[in-house]
């Protein structure tokens, strides 16, 4: 792999640095994320709170390199696995070269979005960028009110924001084909999505690229895909097991005595679950959930490796996993 990168325009210094999205639970970060990035990297849900690990993607350009780190939104912790998810995202905002703050454009202002802000207000180096999303959701009037609203909300924190920008990441993924290939980078700058690109850019320090040309994101790969298979396994069954699924990848090996041109990777992965009772509801009738959960995110993580794949699930019940540490250290947090 070769870490060279395209030169930066004639006269133009080449940034490369990283920057977090921050904000409530479903405010829009993976999506926003995904769509800068080009490529599914970062899980999204209609529900909230399902971005459990830092997914970096990056993005390439001649002028710069964006690192994007994912964390998961901050909130109120009951569990220790809150606790542990809290200080992950806080760490993370003091090592960034740029904050961007989501700010669904369809809600208004709440006690989670202050609770946030609040937080930021004392992170005072990090540039803060404040960005609208979900602008596709209402009418010019509402995204104005909002804008003013969090032009408020800073200068009543005493945040100084660097910009204020509406996004609707639902055009550019249009734009962008998404779903149809893994090697979405078409995606790339498309858009509204690339115009905040733009703005977060000339945020960064300068600086030679961090990371060779093509990649998209120093997740491990056997992360990557066992998000893949929490979001399949997920899917239909979150009101009735809405945290207490846990996926780890055992092992991915690539197949013996195949081919060169027919290439199979084995994974063999457990879905954990906290108690036996929660079995049924995972497996389904017959097996015929954990089938397709297999099948679903087998696709995703074929689309993901660019390979074929053969996926072994199993269940396993990790009795409370999220209120005991040994477990949560077994499972990756
Ligand atoms: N219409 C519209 N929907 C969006 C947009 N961006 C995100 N969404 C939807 O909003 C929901 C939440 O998006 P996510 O990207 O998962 O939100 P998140 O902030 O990463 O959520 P957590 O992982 O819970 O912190 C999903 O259903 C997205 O499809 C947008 O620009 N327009």
């Amino acid at each position: 792999m070769s870490a060279l990168s395209s030169p930066a325009p004639a006269g133009e210094p080449h940034r490369a640095g990283f920057a977090c999205f921050v904000g409530r639970p479903n405010a829009g970060k993976s999506t926003l994320t995904n769509a800068l990035v080009g490529t599914k990297v970062a899980i999204t849900s209609t529900r909230p709170q399902t971005t459990r690990h830092t997914v970096r993607g990056i993005v390439h350009r001649p002028d710069a390199q964006l690192v994007l780190v994912d964390t998961p939104g901050l909130h109120k912790p009951r569990t220790l696995l809150g606790e542990r998810l809290n200080d992950v995202v806080r760490t993370t905002w003091a090592e960034v070269d740029v904050i961007g703050f989501c700010l669904p454009a369809d809600q208004k202002l709440g006690p989670g979005d202050r609770f946030i802000a609040g937080e930021l207000a004392g992170i005072k180096k990090t540039p803060k960028v404040a960005i609208v999303t979900k602008t596709d959701l209402v009418d010019s009037q509402q995204l104005a009110e909002q804008l003013i609203a969090i032009d408020r909300l800073g200068t009543e924190l005493g945040i100084e924001w660097a910009e204020i920008i509406p996004v609707s990441a639902v055009a550019a993924e249009k734009g962008a084909g998404r779903g149809s290939s893994a090697e979405g980078s078409g995606g790339r700058g498309a858009g509204q999505t690339g115009l905040l690109a733009d703005l977060l850019v000339p945020l960064l320090p300068e600086g030679p690229a961090l990371y060779p040309e093509g990649d998209l994101t120093d997740e491990p790969e056997q992360v990557m895909v066992a998000e893949l298979i929490r979001e399949a396994a997920l899917e239909g069954v979150r009101d009735e097991l809405p945290h207490s699924i846990a996926v780890v990848v055992e092992e991915m090996l690539p197949r013996e005595d195949r081919p060169a041109d027919r290439p199979l990777l084995d994974i063999h992965a457990n879905v954990y679950i906290e108690r036996p009772s929660q079995k049924g509801i995972i497996i389904g009738p017959k097996g015929a959930r954990l089938k397709e959960v297999g099948s679903k995110s087998r696709k995703h993580i074929e689309a993901l490796l660019g390979t074929p794949v053969f996926l072994d699930l199993h269940v396993k019940v990790a009795k409370d996993w999220q209120r005991d540490p040994k477990q949560l250290r077994k499972l990756g947090f």
